[in-house]
């Protein structure tokens, strides 16, 4: 894939759930580069499904550190492999899966300052860390950690006034919380710990990255108006947690050059920035280049929905995080945790394991499924908290199953409606110039885009790339180097390709949803009662 005229350029990394990706992007903001490392494929020795590994209790779940450090050395390798001229790298940025949290055990850093260009990373960071299987956003096992947290600050929507969320499993101070109250032995030996995104980032400075506003805000920990941590969070979680996290910094920071590790192994250029590494919900954010009225929505591992915002207004649902391009902004998301895996199931148990078939059967069946509604959480889902699959025919029994093509669009329908409904629980309204923009591994399938612009009435935009976590960090590499803050972002990628239009509502759609969305809805909430159990 790679070019072999010299182009100037910045890079931007993905650490996701699946896989490790990079894009090349250059000054006139084309990629003109991409490469991936699949962790199931490439690493099968770590032994992973779908890049991590869910424990034994079904709630705990984790992703093997040294497995991402290895993933960003075969990846460097194939870039070399492919004649790469990583001299012409001005900048760099990067993203990561959400919430995961890495430990640094003591004397780290000083191994990440002395790596030798003649030895893979892996190979010298092995003993650098106090925990080997870290917690990524797929834990679901810390909810007496969360009600301690809330309970410390005053209650649920007390916590989420003050950092954005109330208190979820997968945010990282729970996750924390958890490691000091099992392990307290690892954590006194920690001397930092990192998010997935800035642990990234420390890989290429050589030293440890501080946190960015916007990843920071998903950790029930940051003070999101006042950009601090919050001491009352802090004390809550585990003790001397300011020193073990350093301070946050503005997504747009530089955070320093690169290490010379990468400069005598890869031959990167000494001056190569590496600015603030964040999440990949708020890198796509970047990448897509979200506007005030757009909708995004990532169909990767997680499905999100996201949103810019000028003013938070934290809730018991959702959260608002630091905007990462618009320190004086903010974004609201949504996380679905049955995504891409759950589409996989369905697709493997009723469409011959292929997309084309799972493609034809959404073909093949009429928008509303003929009033057939299904809800498909093969693990406890976040929005809402149902476990379980839930199917329901045109009177509203309750069935065991549906013939394939109807149980396909059961799924997709019910995911898509799930996101309408509550993004217009966040106050988010479908309006005549309403723009969706989609991204992530399932935005290449036009069949399910068609779904989503049906469900939402409103035209679905696709970039390029489905990576658009990569993207937004190369853009947002360019934004650091061309000044962060002082800079707006959308002067730095005004050259950006414009999305494209990959489906329009079908006609007749909107009297078909807006007649389902309200029955959805309340099926829903008939759900919840039902699994939840009396009130205490
Ligand atoms: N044609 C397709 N139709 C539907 N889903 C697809 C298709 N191609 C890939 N995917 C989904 O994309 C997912 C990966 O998405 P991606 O955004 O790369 O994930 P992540 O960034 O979380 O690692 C896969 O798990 C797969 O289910
Ligand atoms: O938990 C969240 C967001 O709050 C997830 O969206 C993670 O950030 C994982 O991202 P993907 O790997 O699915 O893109």
């Amino acid at each position: 894939m790679a070019e072999s005229a010299p182009r100037r350029c910045c890079l931007g990394w993905d650490f996701s759930t699946q896989q490790v990706k990079v894009v090349a992007v250059d000054a006139e903001m084309n990629v003109f580069y991409e490469e991936s490392v699949h962790f199931d494929r490439d690493l099968p020795e770590f032994g992973t499904r779908g890049g991590v590994h869910v424990h034994k209790d079904g709630l705990t779940v984790t992703s093997p550190v040294l497995m991402w450090v290895q993933a960003l050395d075969i990846i460097l390798e194939k870039m070399k492999a492919s004649g790469f001229d990583f001299s012409q790298v001005l900048a760099l940025s990067g993203a990561g899966q959400q919430h995961g949290s890495i430990y640094w055990q003591a004397g780290a850093q000083q191994a990440l300052k002395s790596l030798s260009p003649d030895l893979p990373l892996h190979q010298q960071l092995q003993a650098c860390f106090s925990i080997n299987d870290c917690p990524v956003w797929m834990d679901s096992s810390t909810t007496a950690q969360c009600r301690q947290l809330e309970a410390a600050v005053g209650g649920a929507q007390a916590l989420s006034c003050l950092t954005g969320s109330r208190a979820y499993e997968r945010f990282t101070g729970n996750q924390i919380a958890k490691i000091y109250q099992q392990n307290p032995k690892a954590y006194s030996h920690t001397e930092r710990i990192s998010l997935v995104s800035s642990f990234a980032a420390s890989l290429f400075l050589g030293s440890y990255s501080p946190i960015d506003y916007s990843d920071g805000s998903g950790m029930n920990l940051l003070h999101i108006q006042d950009k601090v941590w919050s001491q009352a969070c802090l004390g809550s979680c585990a003790p001397h947690l300011e020193e073990k996290l350093g301070p946050p910094v503005p997504s747009c920071s530089v955070v320093g050059a690169i290490s010379s590790f990468y400069v005598q192994r890869y031959g990167f250029p000494p001056g190569c920035k590496v600015v603030a590494f964040t999440g990949d919900n708020p890198a796509s954010l970047a990448g897509m280049r979200l506007e005030e009225g757009d909708i995004a929505v990532s169909l990767g591992t997680s499905d999100t929905l996201f949103l810019w915002l000028q003013e938070p207004m934290p809730a018991l649902e959702g959260h608002i995080f630091c905007n990462p391009v618009d320190p004086q902004h903010y974004m609201a998301l949504l996380c679905f945790k049955n995504g891409s895996l759950m589409r996989e199931k369905i697709r493997d148990e009723f469409a011959s394991c292929s997309w084309s078939e799972f493609s034809k059967a959404l073909q093949s069946t009429e928008m509303g499924n003929g009033g057939n509604l299904g809800f498909y959480f093969d693990v406890m889902e976040i929005t809402p908290e149902i476990i379980g699959r839930h199917r329901f025919n045109t009177e509203k029994r309750k069935v065991s199953a549906f013939p394939g093509d109807m149980e396909v669009r059961a799924l997709i329908e019910g995911q898509f409606m799930a996101k309408r409904i509550h993004a217009e629980g966040l106050g988010y309204r479908v309006m005549s110039k309403t723009k969706i923009l989609a991204t992530g591994g399932a935005s290449h399938n036009r069949d399910i885009l068609q779904v989503l612009a049906d469900v939402f009435g409103a035209p679905v935009y696709v970039i390029d790339t489905a990576n658009s976590a990569c993207l937004g960090s190369a853009y947002r590499a360019f934004h650091g180097l061309a000044g962060g803050t002082d800079v707006p972002f959308s002067e730095v990628v005004k050259l950006a390709p414009n999305p494209r239009l990959a489906a329009t509502p079908s006609p007749g759609a909107s009297q078909v949803y807006e007649a389902l969305l309200p029955q959805f809805a309340k099926l829903e909430q008939r759900i919840l009662s039902q699994t939840r159990g009396p009130p205490e």
